[in-house]
This record gives C-alpha cells, sequence and structure tokens, in this order.
C-alpha cells in the first residue's frame, strides 16, 4: 500500500472518529523486552533497533536492564553488555529520539542516574512498588538538579484504588516528577478500572504534571486499556514494537500507532516505517514471540508481577512443578518486584505438596 493510499484512509478513519489528542510516545523494547531477552541485548542489536525506531519517528526511547540501572545482579540476572554501554551506544545512534533509562531506588543508585546522563540518557524515569512513591525522594531531586526530564512510575497500579494512587502520584510530583505513569504491571487492569485510575492522577496532579499509562498484554488488552487510558488524559504512552516486553509483553506500540491514526490522534510515528522495523528489525531480536499462553494468563488473572516470568519458568523447571501454579500463588501473596525468590520458596513447597500426594497413592 502506497503511502498516499494509506494518508486517505487514514483520513476518512480520522473523519469518522473525531479526535484531536497528542501523544509522546516511549517504546521500552529495549528495557522492557530486556525481561524476555533474560538481559542479553548487544551493542550491534541496540543500534539496529534504535536506528529503525529513530527513523520511524519514535520520539522517546528506554534502555536499560529490564529491572533497571543495576539490575545486572544474581537476583534479576547478569546482562550480556554493561547497560551503561547499551544506553551511549543508543543515544550516539539516535538522531531525533531521546533515550531514557529507568531506575528503581535501592536496585539502582545516584552514581548510576550520573553515569546514564553521562552516557547521553535525557529522561530519568523512577519506578516504585505504587505504594513507596516516597522512596523515590531523593532520586527525583537529583534529576531535575542535573537537568534531566523526569518520569515516575507507579508499579502494579492494579493493587490498589484510585485514591491511593493519586495520593502517591502527588508525592512524586512534590519530589520533581514532571510525568507520573499508572503502570499495569500485571497486565491486570480492565479497561474502566484503568480509566478510573488514570483520571484520578489527571485530577490530583494533572494542572502541574503529565500522567503516562504503561501496559502488559497478560489479558489481551493492552491496546485497549492504552485507547482507554489516552482518553481518560494520559498524554505519555507507552508500548513496545512486537509487544517485546515482560509476561505476554506490552502494548504492541505499532498496533496502538495504527489505532491512533484511525482515531486522529497525532504521534508522530510512520505507520508503514513502524510495522517494517517490527518485521525487519525487532523480530530478529526477539528470542521468541511473547506468547499469550498458561503462564502469562495467569499472571494477568492473578496479578503477577510481569518479570516474574522467566523466574517462574525458571523455579518449574527446577523443582519439577507446574509454572502456573507458582504464579497463582505468588499472587495469592501478592508479592512484589524483589521478592523473585520467594518463587523459589513456592516451587519448593509445591514440590513438597507433590511428593507427599505421591507417597500418600
Ligand atoms: C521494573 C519493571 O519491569 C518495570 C515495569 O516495566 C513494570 O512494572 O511493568
Ligand atoms: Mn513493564
Amino acid at each position: 500500500m502506497s503511502t498516499t493510499d494509506l494518508d486517505h484512509l487514514t483520513r476518512t478513519w480520522s473523519g469518522a472518529h473525531g479526535g484531536d489528542l497528542d501523544l509522546r510516545l516511549t517504546d521500552t523494547c529495549l528495557r522492557d523486552g530486556s525481561h524476555h531477552k533474560r538481559h542479553q541485548f548487544t551493542t550491534a542489536e541496540v543500534r539496529d533497533v534504535v536506528a529503525a525506531l529513530d527513523a520511524s519517528g519514535v520520539p522517546v526511547i528506554e534502555v536499560a536492564h529490564g529491572d533497571g540501572l543495576g539490575g545486572s545482579s544474581f537476583n534479576y540476572g547478569f546482562s550480556r553488555t554493561p547497560e551503561q554501554d547499551l544506553i551511549r551506544t543508543a543515544a550516539e545512534t539516535a538522531t531525533r529520539a531521546r533515550i531514557a533509562f529507568l531506575m528503581l531506588p535501592g536496585v539502582g543508585t545516584k552514581d548510576d542516574i550520573r553515569a546514564a546522563q553521562d552516557n547521553g540518557g535525557q529522561i530519568c524515569r523512577i519506578a516504585t512498588h505504587c505504594t513507596e512513591a516516597d522512596t523515590s525522594n531523593q532520586h527525583f531531586g537529583l534529576a531535575r538538579e542535573l537537568g534531566l526530564e523526569t518520569v515516575g512510575f507507579l508499579m502494579m497500579s492494579h493493587t490498589q484504588p484510585p485514591e491511593v494512587l493519586a495520593r502517591q502520584a502527588r508525592i512524586m510530583v512534590d519530589a520533581g516528577c514532571q510525568c507520573v505513569y499508572v503502570v499495569d504491571s500485571a497486565g491486570a487492569l480492565v479497561m474502566e478500572q484503568t480509566a478510573d485510575r488514570v483520571s484520578a492522577l489527571v485530577a490530583e496532579i494533572g494542572d502541574v504534571a503529565d500522567v503516562g499509562f504503561h501496559g502488559h498484554e497478560n489479558l489481551g488488552l493492552g491496546v485497549a486499556n492504552t485507547v482507554i487510558a489516552a482518553r481518560a488524559g494520559a498524554t505519555q504512552i507507552d508500548g513496545s514494537v512486537r509487544r517485546f516486553g515482560a509476561g505476554a509483553g506490552n502494548t504492541p506500540l505499532e498496533a496502538f500507532i495504527g489505532v491512533c491514526d484511525k482515531l486522529g490522534w497525532s504521534t508522530g510515528v510512520d505507520f508503514l516505517k513502524i510495522v517494517d522495523a517490527s518485521e525487519d528489525v525487532i523480530k530478529p531480536v526477539m528470542p521468541e514471540e511473547c506468547q499469550l499462553d498458561r503462564m502469562t494468563l495467569m499472571m494477568g488473572y492473578a496479578g503477577v508481577y510481569s518479570s516474574f516470568l522467566k523466574h517462574a519458568g525458571n523455579a518449574a523447571e527446577r523443582y519439577g512443578v507446574p509454572g502456573a501454579k507458582i504464579l497463582l500463588e505468588a499472587g495469592r501473596r501478592k508479592l512484589i518486584g524483589g521478592q523473585e525468590d520467594q518463587l523459589v520458596d513456592i516451587a519448593l513447597m509445591l514440590q513438597a505438596e507433590q511428593d507427599e500426594a505421591r507417597a500418600n497413592g
């Protein structure tokens, strides 16, 4: 299909649906996708992916270990390439896109933020569990002092009601955060639950800061939740081309861009180019497609942190127990990021139960 055909169709669809939202997109393949890739990105892969996203017009590209700066460790998994090298490569490659990096207080340090800026990172995204925004105060303070743009992530947002999230967003904004994201880490939010949370943040901080939305696909609702988040007032939107992210992956950015074109919403990204990038550049970098299968569906259903997928799979294999049962129990225990070691405890418990059942015939 030619660009002219597409322009014509886009105008027709826009006319049919109306709307004039202007959204800023962040692609998270090179950070959230790091979970799916078991943190094995090479600098050559980062160069290829950044070049393709940049040429398509993606305005922000996030790069880091899946668990953020300092994440390369026994607990989370070691990176193949130091993340600061990946950030530098991304910054050297991008011609228009700004490079963002993520950090979780306690996993990364203030020195990691300084190093990421020295390597060309321009947007500092700080993630906390959604009831622990106050752990980010000093990091937002430093990031603003350094002149970095700031974004806050309220992870596992499905676990708290809108009014709690709004209060947590206020804490981040008071500390210097310029945009707070509702982060559906487990892909557990369903439509209106997303809208209610985004609306509560817009009401609380909308006069001084932006609101964003970061979705996961574990119940197949990434695009739908993202559309409803934008309608509720989210202006910064995350996604990963080809869903390349933790769990069943993130909101597929190329699909969301197509939907935005049809709704007449502006993203600045060329749909034809991003679709080609997905097929020709992102797919070869992925170890396999992100799957909506028994394990990932269980995560969305039970409200489990998407980054637990590979850890639960490892524990299941090692102890000979069903991975889906590990995830269900993780949901029942309301585990949060940083508690990856408890997945092993759960596997051992299931193994003991299995052994006992076998012994009892
Ligand atoms: C560190 C996590 O992977 C952040 C994130 O992308 C999420 O909670 O979702
Ligand atoms: Mn995520």
